[in-house]
């Protein structure tokens, strides 16, 4: 297998979401859950996004794990490497983007990386550097109350530097509208000031085809799927690949019963869940007892899904309110509340998925990532859009048998998006 791209993702929503916009834009493409076993068969694609659990982990840690990936898709022929973040730029100051992109680049021999998270798809926009949520700046947006990364400063380039050895520069808006040679050359230009990486800004779909283009003739690249939709079209419009993907073939029906777990908190899946609740069994977990008295909790919660499973879908949600969170985290802070309800929500997949899911639903990066590791399914192919940024997937070599998964990311999807993912899953 040569690849022409090769993505290391920080979580595994994330990376279903760039698998999602390649396979789009004509790339043939798997994600992997790490490095895969070298016994597991992978399809013959143009792209390996390789899914990690590294966003909210110490920088170090993080750096470890994406340069062991990197050599690997090297080794699999990836002349580009993108370093997949979260389109809303997830990560404290002592967050790992900094740290993890100038450590690919140095694997990589050095050179300015090109790093933004626009994804216009997603209303996620940046303007002389400063992030835009939908119609609000990051600070003002829901990720200032985020469980795990509240974001405090919209500044993307305060942001980077903060958590970087190098110095950080901006492509700015003028320079892209100008096309592919005028942002080259600003890019240029800031490596003569000693920069080591740039933001670029973007705001629609040609900023990001000009950024790709220009991120494409360098090793390493930092950003969300907008950039990722810039480096395929690159691709493609080179003739380096055909270009001909289509995720169609991925939907074929797997039977079994269906399920959604949540452990996402933000507005949106706060409200999907709210209109779920119209339509199907939720169970509102008890984050309090979750952590007081995990193992009964989570025993009541298998008890409760398994008397309704067989009649339809069933919803089982820890996701609570701002100030919920907020009171949680100050009685056992925020990583000991976080990993405990990512424990228990994953341990309730698993339950589930022993007693007949095939067809499952994760809303939340952690919690899909922590929901995927204790299922140790080794790989995804990608099928349509259930909504933008949400593929359904499809299991490669899982030992439970055919599953089709969707990992939304806490933040994508309409409010009917459960029902709406579970009627592309049959
Ligand atoms: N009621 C709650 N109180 C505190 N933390 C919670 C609660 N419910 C879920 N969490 C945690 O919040 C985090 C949500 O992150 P994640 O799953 O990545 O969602 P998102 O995709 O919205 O970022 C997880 O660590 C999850 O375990
Ligand atoms: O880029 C994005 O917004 C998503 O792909 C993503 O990474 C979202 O992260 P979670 O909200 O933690 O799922």
């Amino acid at each position: 297998m040569a690849i022409s791209l090769g993505s290391i993702a920080d979580d595994y929503t994330g990376a279903s979401d760039l698998a999602n916009t390649l396979t789009k834009n004509g790339l043939r493409t798997v994600q992997t859950v790490g490095i895969p076993d070298p016994s597991l068969v992978l399809p013959e694609v143009d792209a390996v996004v390789v899914s990690l659990k590294i966003r909210s982990v110490p920088a170090s840690e993080a750096v470890t794990a994406a340069t062991e990936a990197e050599r690997w898709l090297r080794q699999q022929g990836a002349g580009h490497v993108l370093y997949k973040i979260c389109s809303t730029f997830d990560s404290t100051d002592a967050g790992n983007i900094g740290p993890v992109t100038e450590a690919l680049s140095e694997a990589a021999g050095g050179g300015g990386v090109l790093v933004t998270p626009a994804f216009p798809d997603t209303g996620r926009t940046v303007y002389l550097g400063h992030l835009f949520v939908g119609g609000q700046p990051l600070n003002e947006s829901p990720l200032k109350d985020h469980p795990l990364n509240p974001m405090h400063d919209a500044n993307l380039v305060r942001v980077l530097a903060r958590q970087s050895r190098g110095a950080v520069g901006l492509i700015d808006l003028a320079a892209i509208a100008a096309g592919p040679a005028a942002a080259k050359a600003k890019f240029d230009a800031l490596r003569t000031t000693g920069a080591t990486m740039a933001i670029a800004d973007a705001i629609f779909e040609r900023d990001l085809e000009t950024l790709g283009e220009i991120a494409l003739e360098t090793p390493v690249s930092t950003g969300a799927s907008g950039l990722g939709l810039g480096l395929a079209r690159a691709l493609v419009r080179s003739g380096r690949i055909s270009g001909s993907a289509t995720g169609e073939d991925v939907i074929r029906p797997v039977g079994g019963l269906s399920a959604i777990i949540a452990g996402s908190c933000s507005k949106a899946t706060l409200r999907q869940l709210d209109i779920a609740e119209q339509s199907m069994p939720v169970l509102r977990l008890d984050p309090e007892r979750l952590l007081a008295a995990g193992p009964d909790e989570i025993a009541a919660a298998i008890s409760w899904a398994g008397d309704r499973i067989s009649a339809g879908p069933v919803v089982v949600a820890a996701s609570a309110a701002p100030e919920t969170v907020s009171r949680l985290q100050s009685q056992y802070g925020r990583e000991a509340s976080g990993h405990a309800i990512e424990t228990a929500t994953s341990i309730i997949a698993a339950e589930l998925v022993d007693r007949g899911v095939r067809r499952l639903v994760v809303a939340g990066g952690e919690t899909s990532g922590a929901a995927v590791d204790k299922l140790a399914i080794p790989a995804f192919l990608i099928g349509p859009e259930i909504a933008p940024g949400v593929p359904v997937l499809r299991t490669v070599g899982n030992r439970q048998g055919d599953m089709l998964l969707a990992l939304k990311s806490g933040n994508f999807g309409g409010e009917d998006f459960f029902a709406a993912a579970l009627a592309m899953m049959q």
